[in-house]
């Protein structure tokens, strides 16, 4: 089954009920593992519906979201995303971070940044994090954000883990798996709003919400608003974009490059943008005159594995016929380097 919305956008990224490898039986987790990874093969995404994450709590988060971004932009700055690239943390206003696509020199970064993505965002990690320590706002001037926030925090791990777990099963992966080697927390819950913009200026490229990029850790879950505008790659035809609209009930979850790696390629690390929402005329919608594009919000989760991982093929991911293309490297080294391309000094 592939995807489609209530204005039967159709998708190529196929819908599994995750609930059938949490609750499932040994039969039906090899199942619903052998989907996930061949939906990662094919097109590095996969929309999970029974994930265990309930819809209330993610309403919940949206509305703390838009309270967080409704506030005066003085006092977001109260809790200011410091500069450069290695703590990534707190607010970061829009036009001051600019996805890039494997641009490591100042000359392409800059070029890139022409363009700025019309987006404003807030991270956190794990409260045990020691290297990135959170920052938040001082509680009175949003009560009670910091405390759902750092409560949603653990539902999002925990449903990395049991990903994770499916897809040692389609691996093979010996006992305990791959779960452990995330047990560090570096993990970054991201709230993303996306304000209001003249539908001209995406057109005309004056600004971008969020220009192509694939994700660089191992696993992302996105959870998403009703508005739309992603849109993932064909892999088999770079440059072609088709929409990956939100799906009732289900997150999306999709590949980083460290994975991609890991896995010697098996899963990809697929490209994706927000663009013109269809319902103002983006891909796969009506070609319609309307002259602002409406607010999005999104909600991803970023994992990666603990710093001192050792990312080499993973078991099931190599052999004579398809050797090892990579040099060992560990998760942090990895991080390092792209991080860096994330904020130019
Ligand atoms: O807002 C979205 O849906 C996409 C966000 C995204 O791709 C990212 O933050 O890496
Ligand atoms: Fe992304």
């Amino acid at each position: 089954m592939t995807a489609t919305n209530k204005t039967t956008i159709t998708s190529p990224i196929p819908i599994i009920d995750f609930s059938k490898f949490l609750a499932g039986s040994k039969a039906d987790k090899l199942q619903i593992a052998h989907q996930i990874d061949s939906a990662f093969r094919d097109v590095g995404f996969v929309y999970l519906t029974g994930h265990g994450v309930d819809q209330q709590t993610l309403s919940q988060c949206f509305a703390w979201s838009k309270e967080f971004f409704n506030l005066p932009l003085a006092t977001k700055t109260l809790a200011p995303h410091p500069p450069g690239g290695s703590h990534h943390r707190g607010y970061s206003a829009p036009g001051l971070e600019k996805v890039s696509q494997h641009a490591y020199d100042a000359e392409a970064i800059a070029k890139l940044r022409e363009v700025p993505d019309f987006k404003e965002s807030f991270e956190s990690g794990n409260t045990t994090d020691e290297s990135q320590p959170n920052i938040w706002l001082p509680e009175d001037a949003l009560p009670g954000f910091r405390a759902f926030m750092e409560s949603f925090f653990p539902l999002c791990e925990a449903l990395v883990h049991r990903i994770l777990d499916a897809l040692s099963l389609a691996l093979d992966v010996p006992e305990p798996g791959l779960s452990p080697t995330h047990s560090e927390s570096l993990f970054q819950l991201r709230l993303l709003h996306y304000p209001s913009i003249g539908l001209e200026e995406l057109k005309e490229n004056k600004r971008s919400r969020i220009n192509a990029h694939s994700d660089f850790g191992t696993l992302t879950l996105l959870f998403q608003d009703s508005v739309g505008g992603l849109e993932v790659e064909d892999p088999k035809q770079p440059g072609r974009f088709s929409p990956a609209p939100p799906v009732e009930d289900a997150v999306l979850v999709n590949i980083g490059d460290l994975m991609a790696r890991w896995s010697n390629d098996r899963w990809r690390s697929t490209v994706h943008r927000v663009g013109i929402p269809p319902m103002v005329g983006g891909i796969g919608g009506k070609e319609e005159e309307k002259v602002l594009v409406p607010d999005r919000y999104s909600i991803p989760f970023f994992a990666t594995a603990n710093m001192d991982t050792v990312i080499e093929a993973l078991p099931g991911c190599w052999d004579e016929e398809r050797p090892r293309k990579y040099e060992p490297v560990t998760a942090w080294g990895y991080v390092q380097m792209r991080m860096a391309a994330l904020y130019a000094s």
